[in-house]
């Protein structure tokens, strides 16, 4: 009996081994994979530690007293939010000890278990990614209040009077607000600048602003306050307070326990800072402007590891620092003072200023009951437009999309191609060994293409002056959505068969209704206006909607929309207040009606692309877009008509037409997509 036992014992713990090695090895992959980190089987003095990251919960104190069980710790790093956490022991032996001892070792992070895998690394980088300062015109005043006037302040807020003559109270899904001075709304992010409130801002308040004022981190007095109230595990959604509520600077004073804020620009750089309690937060210029700030709902903040005999957080970035820990949050009560505006915003951030922006357009126009309707619309709602928008419609365009692409790399060469709506000319290039010809309704796109070395000429897809059945294949991707009725969607497909050798293949794609397909959102619906700021989001699958911000909804307060950049799109909605009429769709949401008009915002940068090729030029070179004057800078509007497709709308047209067969369809990235052959003349 005893022998045998032993044996299974042997053979279960050299599983555990096996597996525990394989987990290990897998692990390494998934470092290297994800975070570059290459481990080496050699011994050395430091060690990646797998899971053992912030990432996974794991605090630094933890960390480090497991690391410690195998020697003394030399330097211990722990990036915010990575899984994972790199240790230097004093000597290769101790590393070899923690290799050993640690590896699969389960620790317990609050109700979660997490298994740490070790392996040796060459040598450990402390150089760390990201932006390195804070926003620019962002400055954070530690000590700015005592520990007793912190007090006073507390108590001045009496979360317990419901007076709403002289205060606004409000329990948010995800914290308490309370106004004073004015309100601010949530519902249209701004405040009715003729209805103060009677009571002013409390008194006790006074001496903050005098001294805002003394070290002039203001000049004009603020006259609104907004006091927060955060529990831990409580934020605030991610925004920009709107530029028409308030002046600059927002000054924020918080009280209570620590918090990490973040900060976020459009280009997608994030600058995490730690607000201690009693600092004050004063927002100015571009960080106020353009960086969008909040405070994830949380019960740990990830911060620099204090020195014990230094207790206040250090402020910064939190990219610079290797020596990280969690800090658990507490009650944290803000008090952000602000100056409200009076006449339109004149940032210097046009792009993401809604004093700049101009609502719908004049007259929205029906849904065409004719033929001279038809033409009527698009002509003032697709041709025009994008003669206006050509320069920076085209800067947006730039990576053919993948499954186009493949299309194209498959036909023979010597292949004759058209690509009917070419826009700037993106697929014309793609294969250098078919003969592509592009043409667009567009004179000003068709420039492009010929400045960019393309074959294009100026045609409307109704009617292509091309001889039948010259073409090989045709592409028409994301132009048949611009046509306002079915006879003409269909005569536009019918129009690219007759293009058609016998044998010959179309690929064509329309927009979708379905902008989430098989529990999958598309890149338009995924993407926020912080990652799409100007209007102009890379077009890893450009959808042709670029050029209006999404709207930042307040995700953590349910209908409540916080930015004054981005809810202007989800104002303009004609539809709603004239029947009949075309609505305008909110970019980045999911469509409600399949016919309707998609604003694009010409943005500043965009004043250059117009330059290259627009008709847009002459109004965009008279009112250079980085002017501060706001009369003369709008940043325009045009709105552009669009019939999305339902899912077998597209396959249905092309059956109705005759001598063609769908060869295959599918949806691609909120695109319906077919590829139809000519099976006969
Ligand atoms: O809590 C804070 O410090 C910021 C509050 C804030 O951003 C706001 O109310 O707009
Ligand atoms: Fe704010
Ligand atoms: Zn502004």
């Amino acid at each position: 009996m005893e022998p045998r036992l032993e044996n299974v014992k042997a053979v279960r713990r050299s599983k555990e081994e096996k597996k525990l090695l394989r987990k290990q090895i897998k692990a390494s992959h998934t470092l290297l994979k994800h975070e570059g980190i290459s481990t080496v089987s050699k011994p050395t003095k430091s060690l990646v530690v797998a899971n053992g990251g912030l990432g996974n919960g794991v605090s630094r104190e933890q960390l480090q007293a497991v690391l410690e069980e195998a020697g003394e710790v030399g330097s211990l790093i722990m990036h915010p939010h990575k899984p994972y956490a790199l240790v230097t022991y004093r000597t290769e032996v101790s590393a070899q000890t923690g290799h050993v001892l640690l590896n699969g070792r389960q620790l317990q992070c609050g109700d979660q278990v997490v298994t740490l895998y070790l392996s040796f690394v060459d040598s450990v980088d402390t150089e760390s990614g990201g932006c390195a300062a804070l926003p620019p015109g962002l400055v954070l005043v530690e000590e700015f209040v005592s520990p007793e006037e912190e007090v006073l302040l507390l108590d001045a807020i009496d979360w317990k009077s419901h007076d709403e003559e002289v205060t606004v109270q409000k329990a948010l899904k995800h914290r308490k607000v309370k106004h004073y001075g004015y309100e601010f709304r949530y519902d249209n992010n701004n405040v009715d600048k003729d209805k103060p409130l009677p009571g002013g801002l409390p008194p006790a308040c006074a001496f903050v602003l005098e001294r805002c004022v003394r070290d002039r981190h203001v000049y004009v007095v603020p006259d609104q306050l907004t006091v927060n109230q955060y529990q831990a595990g409580q934020g605030i959604p991610p925004h920009v307070d709107t530029h028409s509520a308030f002046e600059d600077p927002i000054l924020s004073l918080s009280l209570g326990a620590k918090t990490v804020m973040d900060f976020r620009h459009p280009n997608g750089c994030s600058v995490a800072v730690v607000l201690p309690g009693r600092s004050l937060l004063v927002m100015k210029g571009e960080s106020r402007y353009l960086w969008t700030h909040g405070i994830t709902p949380r019960k740990f903040d990830v911060v620099p590891a204090c020195d014990p005999e230094s207790p206040v957080a250090l402020t910064s970035d939190l990219s610079n620092y290797s020596n990280l820990t969690l800090s658990r949050r507490g009650t944290r009560t803000s008090l952000t003072f602000r100056k409200v505006r009076r006449t339109p915003c004149d940032c210097a951030h046009p792009s993401a200023c809604d004093s700049r922006q101009v609502p719908a357009p004049p007259s929205p126009p029906s849904l065409p009951r004719s033929r001279t309707d038809a033409c009527r619309l698009e002509a003032k709602f697709v041709h025009s437009v994008y003669n206006e928008i050509a320069g920076h419609f085209s800067d947006t365009r730039h990576s053919p999309w993948p499954r186009v692409r493949h299309f194209l790399t498959l036909l023979a060469p010597g292949s004759v191609v058209a690509d009917v709506g070419s826009g700037n000319g993106k697929y014309l290039g793609v294969n250098p060994d078919a003969f592509a010809m592009g043409c667009d309704r567009s004179t000003a796109l068709v420039q492009i293409c010929s400045e960019r070395g393309f074959q294009a000429f100026v045609s409307d897809a109704l009617s292509v002056p091309l001889r039948s059945g010259v073409c090989d294949a045709c592409i028409s991707i994301a132009v048949i959505h611009h046509l306002s009725t079915q006879e003409r969607r269909q005569a536009a497909i019918e129009e690219l068969v007759r293009l058609l050798r016998p044998g010959g293949r179309a690929l064509i794609y329309v927009w979708a209704m379905e902008q989430e397909y098989n529990k999958q959102k598309s890149k338009y619906l995924k993407e926020t206006r912080e990652q799409a700021p100007s209007g102009s989001y890379t077009d890893n699958h450009d959808q042709e909607t670029k050029g209006c911000e999404a709207t930042a909804t307040d995700s953590h307060n349910p209908g409540q929309q916080y930015s004054g950049i981005s809810t202007q799109c989800s104002k303009v909605h004609p539809g709603k207040d004239s029947p009949g009429k075309l609505s305008v769709h909110t970019n980045r949401t999911a469509f409600n009606s399949q016919d309707l008009l998609v604003p694009w915002h010409l943005k500043g940068e965009g004043a250059e692309g117009v330059k290259k090729g627009g008709q847009g030029s002459k109004m965009i070179r008279d009112h250079p877009a980085d002017t501060q004057d706001p009369v003369l800078a709008p940043c325009p509007v045009f709105h552009r008509f669009y019939h999305v497709f339902q899912q077998g709308e597209l396959e249905e047209l092309c059956a109705r037409i005759i001598g063609v067969t769908v060869e295959c369809s599918y949806h691609d990235q909120g695109n319906w997509c077919v590829i139809l052959e000519k099976t006969r003349d």
